[in-house]
């Protein structure tokens, strides 16, 4: 929650009282409009920040007294100062400027008083601003969109900052613009030494490797001040930000102390150092910043940065920005070490708070290496924004849209978050997936059928930098691997956060209206590591794997470096009823020996295959749903043999398969067992309520490409003198289609919104409901795209033919029509008992 300036409010501390009455005559004399008579004067100090003292002045007036003006103080800390810190005169000067020529939101100032003998130390007077301030950055309290648009304003309020014409308003000699960056890299380092050593707080040697690293990596330019210098705030932050009582805009930017010329970017980057380090939680061990922590509306650093280079009117500075943040985390690390340092000699004005900054300072160091030994810190590009940013307004790049595309409020209308997902992938779909199909089915119908087609592995690539990576992740799911993998240690570097390996944050709700697009095409899910069994096998790991199970298998399938395997189906019994399967999984010492045959189990036959989780029975003298358990088998371990890859009406799925195999003797460690003995049917729930509903949504994807190819045909192809779309057989069918598509849109969607909100058991009526209309639908509506092309929707010139026979093995796999009917009809039964 935003809390008003005036809730910051204390009494004075001790060590920064001063003479009430000698201020009062100074004020009176000095700040126009001030109220001559008083019926009381009173001071009380802000609590929030830590440099230059602040006070709110309070002059009572009027006949009853109950009249107040308010006016605000700032002062230098009391004590010996370092040289050139808490430059009060100079705030005066810069928001003097600012007030007077410039649109740059800034309290109005009233006077200077440079004169120690009125209350001890320079001071000036500004107006008191009254309105909301965010201290906590990830903005608790706020609708995603209001979130969304306090940030934005932030981005373009230090746009507008950057903007101003320095010379024009005085202030073209307020600071040096050459060699900006060499030259604050050596003062902070300074500032850094002067704060530590000898008597002081202790000096971590990591911090002056920081500084010898950053002075060799000072961006081109850095020497001349050419290009992109002008004035810079230098402690820009959302808490130093009042913003509007109602309105999501910026009223007032604060704490000018570090203000001066120089390069502007370093102001940018500083303005995000909450993405990459929680410094607003100093006592805690937690080290990362809102980047790691997916809250919806939030912006990622990309998008604020694309706010704000396309407000400021620069260009993206992908190129330097691992050299901006690295050097704006040891700027930070050395000011929280001079706030230490202060509070240890007892003068600084954050009182007990300024205790934690010392560690504090040592976790922006760290951050600052961690940043720095990223591979990935930018895209090349800024993301892709939507063409306005009001949701209603969204327009869609591709003319793949459906028509009934949402663009009013609604239950079922993507926020704004998911747009912008949604109009990235479209476009993705049309510059690189669709243009590839025809490339990628030869590779899979030639006799190197079963390697990888160098160009996915590109795109996957390109996927991850586009931040179109692994969004199937659920936030729990994503949550619990973030906890068993990153907290507290770096076992993986930063890079990965960067390159979105758990995902965007999205519900299951959120991720229907994306998965929908990848199922256009049968090669599209896999380049953004979405596609099956790949997803079931990572959810499973996620919710039940233990920490090194996650290391080792989990890691490198979020990576997209190998593929995965689910085998449970086997040929001798009726695997639709899992009770019934055969597969021996026996106990011997410290490792389970596997014996047994399955067959379709999807992704063995890729090179890239690694790992199997394989369903079998480790006690079948159990009761009936507790003899099942699942172990992970590395697909090289001797004695798993894959015996042929199968075909679905002659597709083979090529270079992914279905594949037959054949486990004798397969021993593996103890440790591969996931949850545990006889809880192999518990996982199973777990893992097939999502993968299922990926798979419908995927369907409705197949069915949309299928009207769009209809109508497309239609259109264009004359028969007996009419074209098709004028036949009235046809037009019945198309209209019959849609309302099928749509019906069964609504309920996938619906099922995706209760697995969110209710969790798998209790949407798994709606979910069953969902898994048997969706590929029902998607047959129907395919078949009649096929007929419209006549000969050539049966053949593999196009992609009917191969959609239409994926999608009638999902009236199959993940479970037969039959059964989820009968779990519909059960539940229906029970309803009607209750
Ligand atoms: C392309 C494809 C990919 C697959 N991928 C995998 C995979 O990766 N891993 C894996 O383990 N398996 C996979 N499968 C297997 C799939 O999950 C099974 O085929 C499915 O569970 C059905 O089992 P079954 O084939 O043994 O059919 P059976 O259990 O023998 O059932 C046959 C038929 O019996 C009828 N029937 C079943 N139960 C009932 C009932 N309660 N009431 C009335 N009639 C009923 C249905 O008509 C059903 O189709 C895949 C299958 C295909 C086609």
């Amino acid at each position: 929650m935003a809390i008003l300036t005036s809730d910051l409010l204390s009494k004075v501390q001790a060590t920064h009282q001063f003479e009430e009455e000698r201020l009062l005559g100074f004020v009176r004399a000095n700040v126009s409009g001030f109220p001559q008579s008083l019926a009381k004067f009173s001071v009380l100090q802000f609590g929030h920040g830590q440099s230059n003292p602040t006070f709110l002045l309070e002059a009572y007036f009027g006949e009853s007294g109950a009249e107040v003006k308010r006016y605000v103080l700032r002062k230098k800390p009391p004590g010996v100062l370092l040289e050139s810190a808490h430059a009060v005169e100079r705030e005066f000067m810069v928001l003097k400027a600012l007030g007077a020529c410039s649109d740059v939101p800034v309290p109005r100032v009233f006077c200077l008083c440079s004169d120690p003998s009125v209350i001890g130390t320079a001071f000036y007077i500004m107006e008191f601003l009254e309105g909301r301030i965010f201290l906590d950055n990830k903005l608790p309290g706020l609708a995603p969109e209001r979130r969304r648009a306090v940030y934005q304003a932030t981005a373009q309020t230090l746009a507008a900052l950057h903007r101003v014409d320095v010379d024009s308003i005085g202030l073209q000699s307020f600071g040096r613009r050459d060699n900006y960056c060499k030259r604050q890299v050596q003062r902070w380092e300074r500032q850094y030494l002067a704060s530590t050593g000898e008597g002081k707080p202790s000096r971590n040697p990591k911090m002056l490797e920081l500084a010898d690293w950053l002075k060799k990596n000072i961006p081109l330019g850095d020497s001349s001040g050419s290009s992109g210098t002008g004035l810079v705030h230098g402690d820009y932050r959302i808490d130093n930000l009042v913003f509007h009582p109602v309105k999501d805009q910026v009223i007032g930017i604060l704490d000018w102390e570090l203000s001066t010329l120089g390069n502007q970017m370093s102001d940018v980057a500083y303005s995000t150092l909450h993405f990459f380090v929680d410094y607003m939680l100093a006592t805690s061990e937690s080290r990362g910043g809102l980047e790691t922590m997916m809250i919806e509306g939030i912006p990622s650093v990309a998008e604020y940065l694309a706010d704000y280079c396309s407000a400021a009117q620069k260009p993206w500075p992908a190129a330097d920005w691992k050299f901006y943040v690295a050097f704006s985390l040891f700027r930070a690390a050395s000011i929280y070490a001079g706030v230490y340092h202060r509070w240890a000699m007892g003068n600084a004005s954050g009182g007990q708070r300024a205790q934690s900054a010392g560690k504090l300072t040592h976790v922006l160091i760290d951050s600052a290496w961690d940043y720095i030994n990223r591979k990935f810190v930018l895209p090349n590009q800024p993301p892709l924004r939507p063409v306005t940013t009001k949701s209603s307004e969204m327009q869609y790049p591709n003319g793949l849209e459906n028509i009934y595309s949402t663009k009013e409020q609604g239950r079922f209308v993507p926020n704004e978050k998911v747009l912008i997902l949604k109009n990235k992938l479209l476009k993705f779909m049309e510059d690189h997936i669709y243009p590839l199909e025809n490339e990628f089915y030869k590779l899979a119908q030639s006799s190197a059928r079963w390697t990888i087609h160098p160009e996915e592995e590109r795109l996957k690539e390109l996927a991850k930098q586009e931040g179109l990576w692994n969004l199937w992740i659920p936030l729990d799911s994503a949550a619990r691997a973030r906890k068993l993998l990153f907290d507290g240690n770096s076992y993986l570097n930063q890079e990965n956060w960067s390159n979105n390996l758990l995902g965007a944050g999205l519900s299951n709700l959120e991720y229907g209206y994306l998965c929908e697009i990848m199922g256009r095409s049968v090669w599209a899910p896999q380049i953004f590591n979405c596609g099956a069994p790949d997803t079931g096998n990572m959810e499973v790991l996620l919710r039940y794997g233990t920490k090194e199970q996650m290391k080792e298998w989990l890691v490198p399938l979020l990576e997209g470096k190998i593929r995965s395997g689910f085998a449970m189906t086997e040929p001798k019994v009726a695997s639709s009823d899992a009770t019934n399967i055969e597969c021996a999984i026996s106990r011997v010492g410290d490792s389970y020996v596997i014996n047994g045959r399955k067959w379709w189990t999807s992704g063995a036959m890729d090179p890239r295959c690694k790992i199997l989780i394989v369903m079998g029975k480790t006690d079948f003298t159990a009761s009936t749903h507790k003899q099942q358990s699942m172990v992970l088998v590395d697909i090289n371990t001797p004695g798993v043999q894959i015996i042929r890859p199968l075909q679905v009406f002659g597709f083979d799925d090529a270079p992914h398969g279905h594949a037959e195999v054949c486990f004798e003797n397969v021993k593996v460690p103890i440790d591969n067992i996931l949850l545990g003995e006889g809880r192999g049917f518990e996982i199973a729930q777990g893992r097939l309520g999502p993968g299922r509903l990926h798979h419908c949504m995927r369907l409705i994807g197949a069915a949309e490409r299928g009207m769009h190819m209809m109508v497309q045909r239609a259109l264009k192809r004359k028969v007996f003198g009419k074209f098709i779309a004028e036949q009235g057989s046809f037009l019945s069918d198309l209209a019959k289609c849609r309302v099928e598509l749509e019906k069964t849109r609504l309920l996938v969607l619906e099922a995706a919104d209760q697995l969110d909100r209710l969790g798998n058991k209790r949407a798994r009526g709606t979910i069953a409901m969902a898994k048997v209309a969706a590929p029902n639908m998607a047959l129907a509506v395919l078949d009649m795209a096929m007929q419209v092309h006549g000969a050539a929707g049966l053949s593999s010139d196009i992609v009917l033919s191969h959609l239409w026979a994926a999608a009638r093995t999902l009236r199959i796999a993940d479970g037969p029509d039959e059964v989820h009917l009968g779990t519909i009809a059960k539940l229906e039964l029970r309803r009607a008992r209750l």
